[in-house]
């Protein structure tokens, strides 16, 4: 098929990620190479945009209207600087897959508010300015299945690390924790996937507010401090934590509210155990899912972290501990992918699947009633 942008920009709001990958093929038989990776920031007042539409408080229709066109414009940029930066022309481009910023994910009915998902981004923004055709809005047509619309990457992760030998845990750690188990030579169908719980979110909250920097470099800060255990069980308490899977969360559960909510109830606890109490949560939230919902039906050989906690040393290390040694965890690095990477490649294979008319979403992971095709297709508009 060609040469392909992948654009995600994620729950973590650090930055814009864009793969430029060759494709080839289609379905599961299809071959990816990643030509680069790259990280664009996003403007601080462009960030304090999305932080405001995503706080129901400050969110309103016009701002919505706005930041839509102008994180379209990001978007384009974020392409047009991966296609500069490797001397690699528009013109070559056969396609963009653009997941779009999050705004508001609603899996479950909530009184008036039915199933629904919102990301912004507008991909007619994205076409005109790169005059390459774009797929985005994948999560909706998974909603209309029926499905939660989240998670996606599980199709595209089958595709890049089925084996026939090892049965493979690859969980990544974004703002949220999600999972995917691969079994030895599975079929889509054999596919168990959902969100665990909380994966950077709340400890960049906690750093922010506290040590004035985005995210705990390393895992240090959280080193330097002391779980609070009555706080880490009254955060594993809560009920998405052990829900029955599949399952889906986002900010809404984990972020700022929730950190309000236990810096009032938890006065005493100093900024260092803080951390070092969310870094124990977000590594334990993940191993109780592991042994109440994988373990007993799955023999696992590798688990495979990505995503930017897996550049945090002491969350990697606590849930090394909490799972033991008979359960090698290893980041995707380790097996020669990049851990950055595999969300902005995912989007570019499941446009891929769409321009190929192929369904790509996981019911067993999303709870859709079907397979279905996912995306919106804008053309090429000049
Ligand atoms: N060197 C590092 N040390 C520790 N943590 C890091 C490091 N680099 C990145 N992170 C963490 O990773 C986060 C970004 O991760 P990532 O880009 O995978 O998330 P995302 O894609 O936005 O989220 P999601 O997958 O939930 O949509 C940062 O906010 C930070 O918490
Ligand atoms: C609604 C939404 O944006 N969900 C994201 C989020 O970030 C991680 C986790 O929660 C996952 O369910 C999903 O993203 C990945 C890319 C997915 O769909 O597989």
């Amino acid at each position: 098929m060609g040469f392909a942008v992948g654009l995600m920009s994620g729950t973590s709001l650090d930055g814009i990620d864009a793969a430029l990958v060759e494709l080839k093929g289609s379905g599961l038989e299809t071959e990816v190479r990643l030509i680069d990776f790259m990280t664009i920031s996003i403007e601080q007042s462009l960030l304090r945009e999305i932080e405001d539409a995503i706080t129901l408080k400050s969110s309103n229709a016009q701002h919505l209207c706005s930041l839509n066109f102008k994180l379209g414009y990001a978007f384009a940029n974020a392409v047009k600087q991966i296609c500069e930066k490797n001397q690699f022309s528009l013109k070559e481009l056969d396609f963009i897959g653009s997941h779009g910023q999050t705004i508001y994910h609603q899996p479950e009915l909530e009184g008036q508010f039915i199933q629904s998902t919102l990301q912004l981004g507008e991909p007619a923004v994205i076409a005109y300015e790169t005059s390459t055709k774009v797929v985005s809005n994948f999560r909706v047509m998974d909603m209309a299945a029926g499905g939660y619309g989240a998670p996606l990457v599980p199709y595209s992760e089958l595709l890049l690390y089925q084996n026939k030998s090892k049965s493979r845990l690859l969980q990544n750690i974004g703002g949220i924790g999600n999972v995917t188990v691969i079994p030895k030579n599975a079929t889509v169908d054999q596919l168990v996937a959902f969100d665990t719980g909380p994966g950077n979110m709340i400890i960049d909250e906690i750093c922010k507010r506290f040590f004035y920097v985005p995210y705990d470099a390393n895992g240090d800060l959280a080193a330097k401090g002391t779980v609070h255990e009555r706080l880490l069980e009254r955060c594993m308490s809560i009920p998405y934590i052990l829900a029955p899977i599949p399952k889906t969360t986002g900010r809404e559960l984990f972020g700022s509210q929730f950190v309000d909510q236990i810096l009032a109830e938890f006065k005493e606890v100093s900024t260092y155990d803080l951390v070092a109490t969310m870094t124990m949560f977000t590594a334990k939230s993940i191993a109780e899912n592991y042994k109440q919902f994988i373990f007993p039906k799955q023999s696992i050989d590798e688990v495979i972290v990505s995503g930017g906690g897996s550049h945090n040393k002491t969350l990697l290390r606590m849930l090394q501990d909490l799972l033991g040694n008979d359960c090698k965890v290893c980041t995707q690095e380790d097996i020669g992918y990049s851990s950055d990477a595999k969300e902005a490649i995912a989007f570019a294979i499941l446009a891929n699947e769409t321009l190929h008319g192929i369904p790509s979403n996981v019911p067993s992971a999303t709870k859709a009633g079907r397979s279905v095709i996912l995306g919106n297709i804008t053309p090429v508009p000049y």
